[in-house]
């Protein structure tokens, strides 16, 4: 017997559109596997006439949030970034009993505490939230945060997070001037819609937040974060740190001191067998570094269309078929 559940899919650029590829590809195995049938029941974007290169029927799109929220869903995924319609999505989903997976850190960072407070109130009739793609995009340390290392007296999260930096700094060590490698990283779907969130190390800032959120039980929005991003002449620094083997990587850092937590994003020269000299391209690597279970290392894919959204395709599959009708 095959159940139905109806997932509803805000955003439809890089992650949504890369989510509604992997559904059209593994449904029928997904089926077959777990005797589930996911069926996108809706699609928001800003532009519903624009075509598309998904294989959704193109009545599915709507750009209107009131729509979206009142199409039958089991699952919403929210991946149109932002704090204004996403904050709405995400409200209006968790109040329906739905469950919310979400990829936006810069919402979680503010409101992640409510929106799980608003999950809770609304379990009984099957909220859940769900944001494994938000932080380490196809890197599952959210998971990690939130179940494995629960009381292991986490001391010290330290990574790369940001994948269009880490791209702009492993290219211009081999010599791509940095409007270049930005561009590309841009092309590639690394980058946020605004650049600069990445540029300036807020992006890193708001993922180390949420991770601080999850490791230390913080409030992100009230975490301050000291950030410095990186910029054309700090990429001829990593040039030059190159010629002396040498890598310059944007990391973010929390660290627990006595009840309190310290976090930084800032660029730091590391020499070259440093694990985060390692990293490269679009690659995150996330450090978890604990009383009980010794240091945890998880890196790979951490921005990128395909790569987030099987990170979001793990959360729509956390929960098997709850909420679905058969
Ligand atoms: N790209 C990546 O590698 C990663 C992204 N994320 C997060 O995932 C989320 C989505 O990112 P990404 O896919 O790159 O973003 P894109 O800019 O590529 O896509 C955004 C999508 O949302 C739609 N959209 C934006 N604003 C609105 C609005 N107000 N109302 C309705 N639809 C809207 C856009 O519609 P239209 O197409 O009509 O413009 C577009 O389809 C963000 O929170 C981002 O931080 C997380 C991890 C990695
Ligand atoms: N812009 C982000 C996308 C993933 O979170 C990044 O570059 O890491």
């Amino acid at each position: 017997m095959t159940s139905v559940v109806k997932v509803a899919v805000a955003g439809c650029g890089t992650v949504g559109a890369a989510l509604l590829d992997l559904l059209e590809r593994h449904g029928e195995a997904l089926r077959q596997r777990r005797g589930v049938r996911y069926q996108v029941t809706r699609v928001l974007v800003r532009d519903a006439d624009r075509p598309r290169a998904v294989s959704v029927d193109r009545a599915l799109f709507t750009d209107r949030v009131d729509h979206f929220l009142e199409t039958p869903a089991d699952i919403v995924v929210e991946a149109i970034g932002g704090t204004t319609a996403a904050r709405a999505v995400a409200h209006g989903t968790l109040v329906r009993g739905r469950r919310l997976v979400t990829a936006n850190k810069a919402l979680l960072r503010i409101e992640g505490p409510a929106l799980d407070a608003l999950a809770r109130a609304h379990r009984a009739a099957g909220a859940t939230l769900d944001f494994e793609a938000a932080v380490g995009g196809g890197v599952p340390v959210v998971r990690l945060l939130r179940e494995s290392l629960a009381g292991h007296g986490l001391h010290r999260i330290r990574g790369v997070l940001n994948g269009t930096t880490n791209y702009i700094l492993s290219r211009v060590e081999q010599g791509v001037p940095f409007a270049d490698a930005l561009a590309a990283a841009q092309r590639a779907g690394f980058a946020e819609a605004d650049p600069t969130r990445d540029l300036d190390g807020t992006d890193a800032a708001d993922k180390i937040a949420v991770l601080a959120w999850l490791g230390f039980g913080v409030d992100p929005a009230a975490l301050r974060v000291r950030a410095t991003g990186i910029d054309a002449s700090l990429a001829l620094e990593a040039r030059a740190a190159a010629r002396r083997g040498r890598a310059v990587r944007l990391v973010a850092t929390a660290v627990r001191i006595g009840d309190g937590v310290h976090a930084t994003v800032a660029p730091r020269v590391v020499p070259r067998g440093h694990p985060f000299a390692q990293v490269r391209d679009e690659q995150n690597l996330i450090q978890l570094e604990s009383e009980s279970a010794g240091t945890l290392t998880v890196a790979g894919a951490g921005a990128g269309g395909s790569a987030t959204a099987s990170a979001v395709l793990a959360d729509i599959l956390r929960h098997g078929a709850t909420n679905a009708a058969s």
